[in-house]
């Protein structure tokens, strides 16, 4: 079974999407069921990343989102109209929609909402906020059953690469903006990003599904970054803070004068250092959601780029596809394919002696001289490489040493612990750890 796909856009996210798409090996096997049938862009002539054949290239893209070959319409041209425009039709034409157009959604969400219900169609978003990293599913499902308390999010990633870069170099913001242009992360005007609009797009939208409402778009308290200096960065620094751009949504108290109300801002903060925001940096982004009965729960990942963009991208199309498919006749009665793990082959497993890691080593070794030198001699003979080598403590004629190793073969590194248990020089060895990277 193949699904047929219009792809509106070949930019940063259209570009990533299609190279997934392209390159289905070793993914999920519903994306074998995904085909691109027609892309549709501004110009035929730019030089493009990926090779389509001729015919699937036009700047029509009305003809695309009434064709009636394509099932799934993937919309990231961006932008408010005409994208908004060519959603509605293609779901008046009965195509399910995926997007990454957070402007487009939350302005014209419910619109779009009503229309898909009526038509019987999917509208997808994930790729709208917080880039490659799940948010909206979660949020919809995995988290659905908790009272939502509280979003906070670093959700532009253009922001927080300039703040990050900002506190790391010093320098104002104008001149790392152009390198996170450069690097496909900021909109197509950057001031959407530069003063919080964008943020404030994504936190509606995250808002909506949170607290289960409709959200006006021009609720949102905006502030944007362009009045934050080095100055104040290296301030807050002292002072014990990191500055971010933090959106966030609020569900209130509920007291017995005041309704069921929430709070709605994007502003930079200065957060404590040891808050668990503090410590994401450049385009990376983070949502941290506080519900009951679940507490704290932290999204992170890369916020903005080609491939964790087209990556939500796929992963909508996906879930399309899957749905698609049950409702074939073919396959009717046949499970979910996202929700069932029904596997043919076994995964071969790397026998641990192959594997390589770095090692921490702390032993106790006679306090005479050479010690140390045979030691080394032992590493050397094993074919291992030594990062350092600590003398710790003194016990009772016995040295404390602490041994880090560069990545060297498990099975080699065993091989010399016990050469090193037999040779006269250890008294013991105390602890053997792999140490990370
Ligand atoms: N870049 C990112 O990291 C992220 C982007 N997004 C969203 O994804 C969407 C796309 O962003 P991005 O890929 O960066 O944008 P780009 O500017 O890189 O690409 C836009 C694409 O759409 C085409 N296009 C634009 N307007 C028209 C039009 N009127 N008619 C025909 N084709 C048109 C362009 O054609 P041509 O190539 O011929 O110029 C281009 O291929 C936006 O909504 C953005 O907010 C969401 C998350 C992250
Ligand atoms: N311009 C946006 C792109 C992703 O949504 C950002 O910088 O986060
Ligand atoms: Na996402």
């Amino acid at each position: 079974m193949v699904f047929k796909v219009g792809l509106l856009g070949l930019g940063t996210v259209g570009t990533g999407t299609a190279k997934i798409l392209l390159d289905a090996a070793q993914r999920h096997p519903l994306l074998q069921t995904l085909e691109i049938h027609r892309v549709g862009v501004r110009s035929m002539d730019k030089p493009r990343a990926v090779d389509f054949p001729e015919d699937c290239l036009t700047t029509d893209l009305e003809a695309i989102v009434t064709d009636p070959d394509i099932d799934i319409v993937v919309e990231v041209i961006g932008g408010l109209e005409p994208a908004r425009s060519l959603i509605l039709e293609a779901i008046e034409d009965g195509k399910h929609v995926v997007t990454a157009n957070k402007a487009v959604i939350s302005r014209y969400g419910n619109e779009i909402a009503e229309a898909a219900k009526k038509a019987g169609v999917y509208v997808l978003y994930e790729a709208a906020v917080g880039g490659g990293i799940p948010v909206i599913q979660p949020l919809q499902q995995a988290l659905g059953v908790n009272r939502i308390e509280t979003v906070t999010g670093i959700i532009n990633g253009t922001t927080n690469y300039i703040l990050t870069r900002m506190q790391s170099e010093g320098g104002d913001f104008e001149p790392i903006l152009a390198d996170a242009q450069a690097l496909g992360y900021a909109e197509a005007d950057p001031t959407a990003d530069v003063d919080g609009l964008d943020a404030a797009d994504k936190i509606a939208i995250l808002a909506s599904i949170a607290f289960g409402g409709k959200i006006r778009r021009e609720d949102v308290f905006t502030e944007g970054i362009r009045h934050v200096s080095a100055v104040d960065v290296d301030y807050a620094e002292t002072l014990g803070f990191v500055i971010k751009l933090l959106a966030i949504a609020k569900r209130n108290p509920l007291t017995t004068d005041k309704p069921d109300t929430i709070q709605l801002r994007v502003h930079p903060t200065l957060v404590p250092l040891d808050h668990p925001l503090a410590n994401v940096n450049d385009v990376n982004n983070a949502v941290l959601v506080e519900g009951d009965p679940i507490g704290q729960v932290m999204l992170y990942g890369p916020g903005a780029g080609e491939g964790p963009t087209a990556s939500a991208i796929v992963s909508d199309m996906m879930a399309i596809a899957a749905t698609l498919h049950m409702e074939s006749p073919a396959e009717e009665k046949l499970p979910n394919p996202l929700l069932s793990n029904a596997y043919s082959d076994y995964k071969t497993v790397s026998a641990m002696e192959e594997l390589e890691s770095r090692f921490y080593l702390r032993l106790m070794v006679k306090d005479q001289p050479g010690v140390i030198g045979h030691l080394g001699d032992i590493f050397g003979k094993h074919n291992l490489s030594l990062e350092s080598i600590v003398q710790i403590g003194l016990q009772e004629n016995l040295a404390e040493l602490v041994i880090v190793t560069h990545e060297v073969q498990e099975g080699a590194f065993q091989q010399a612990i016990t050469v090193l248990k037999e040779s006269g020089d250890v008294d013991s060895i105390a602890s053997v750890l792999r140490v990370l990277g």
